[in-house]
């Protein structure tokens, strides 16, 4: 078999200084991942493996458009072969989707309105009994006069998650520590069947008008909005049944949604936010009633896919509380994190 030379620093240096040809950048990704799955047959051993690697994560920077410190940040959380899907399905627009609002309606009723009105629709999957699958509308979902009277919320999918985990139950007392825009707390509040009381709060004050916003539209009743920095809990208030957690984060996860993530991200923000985590999940811990007869949980979720700020955080705070541990979230598929 043929090896695959990379080429010289120099040729890289000029080709640096003109414009990418992504043709070109490319070939040799594809090239150069058949080379790191063969590397003794195929491989310069002069160059060696980690040369090839750092081409690799140079050109998919370049390819598909990320600062090349974020580039390596995501490659190096992956087997090489799932990096490159990675990369490229967030380069794919996810579903929309839309969570029925079962204070106001059935998914069904919701559906055959939204069908006469010229959407075509499916229900999600087998997992969710409230989501719809949107692949076309005549109109925008956020105008519809079933959007505007609080039939559905326009949510993703993997949003709904966190909520089924946390599974509220009729007449607990619940907080939802960073909620704005309210996708989770409404969806709370229906499982709930507007029983109880949630507490939303948001350290952004004019991200809580949206909040606000969407809790009067679907119809919710069982809920108080504030407005601290969720490190202040408990001293705000405490012995909550349970606490969802949906932490600020980088958006690693939705770059799909949100591609400025690609090259906006520094080391120091990653610090950052997974020292604010920790933070953030010791009061939200603190603020669960260990002894509730009914719940005693906390979810922790983002929309982040990085280690610093999913499992490092679960981490720190189980080594720190050493009272808490971890229990199955309910949910029967996808695949686990990291565990060590
Ligand atoms: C991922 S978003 C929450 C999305 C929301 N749970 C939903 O489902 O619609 C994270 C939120 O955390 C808020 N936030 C940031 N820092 C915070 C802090 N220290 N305490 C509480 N909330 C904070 C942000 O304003 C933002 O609205």
């Amino acid at each position: 078999m043929e090896k695959y030379m990379l080429p010289s620093s120099q040729e890289i240096e000029e080709e640096q200084m003109i414009a990418p040809d992504l043709q070109i950048v490319q070939q040799r990704i594809a090239d150069v991942l058949r080379v790191l799955n063969n590397f003794k047959e195929l491989g310069d051993q002069n160059r060696g493996r980690a040369e090839y690697v750092d081409q690799l994560i140079q050109d998919i920077a370049t390819y598909y458009g990320y600062s090349e410190f974020l580039a390596e940040k995501l490659f190096h959380l992956f087997p090489v072969s799932e990096a490159l899907d990675f990369f490229e399905a967030n380069e794919v627009p996810r579903p929309v989707t839309i969570r029925t609002n079962t204070l106001r309606t059935r998914r069904r009723d919701l559906a055959q309105k939204l069908i006469d009105r010229g959407v075509n629709l499916e229900p999600i999957g087998k997992w969710s009994k409230v989501g719809l699958t949107v692949f076309s509308s005549d109109k925008p979902l956020g105008a519809t006069p079933e959007y505007l009277t609080g039939d559905y919320m326009l949510q993703s999918a993997a949003s709904f998650l966190p909520v089924m985990a946390l599974a509220p139950q009729e007449n607990e007392k619940i907080l939802d520590m960073a909620a704005a825009p309210g996708g989770k707390t409404t969806y709370i509040a229906a499982l709930m069947k507007n029983t109880g009381q949630i507490f939303s709060n948001d350290a952004n004050k004019e991200r809580t008008k949206a909040l606000v916003a969407n809790i009067h539209r679907m119809g919710v009743k069982n809920t108080v909005v504030s407005n601290y920095d969720g490190r202040e809990f408990p001293k705000v208030m405490g012995a909550f049944d349970r606490v969802l957690l949906d932490a600020p984060c980088s958006g690693t996860g939705i770059i799909s949604k949100d591609a400025s993530v690609k090259i906006n991200k520094t080391d120091k923000d990653f610090m950052q936010l997974s020292h604010l985590q920790k933070q953030l999940i010791l009061s939200a811990i603190d603020s669960v009633d260990a002894k509730s007869s009914t719940g005693g949980y906390i979810v922790y979720s983002t929309c982040s896919v990085t280690v610093d700020e999913n499992e490092a955080v679960v981490n720190y705070a189980l080594k720190r509380r050493p009272n808490v541990k971890l229990v199955p979230t309910g949910i029967d598929f996808g695949v686990e994190g990291f565990t060590k």
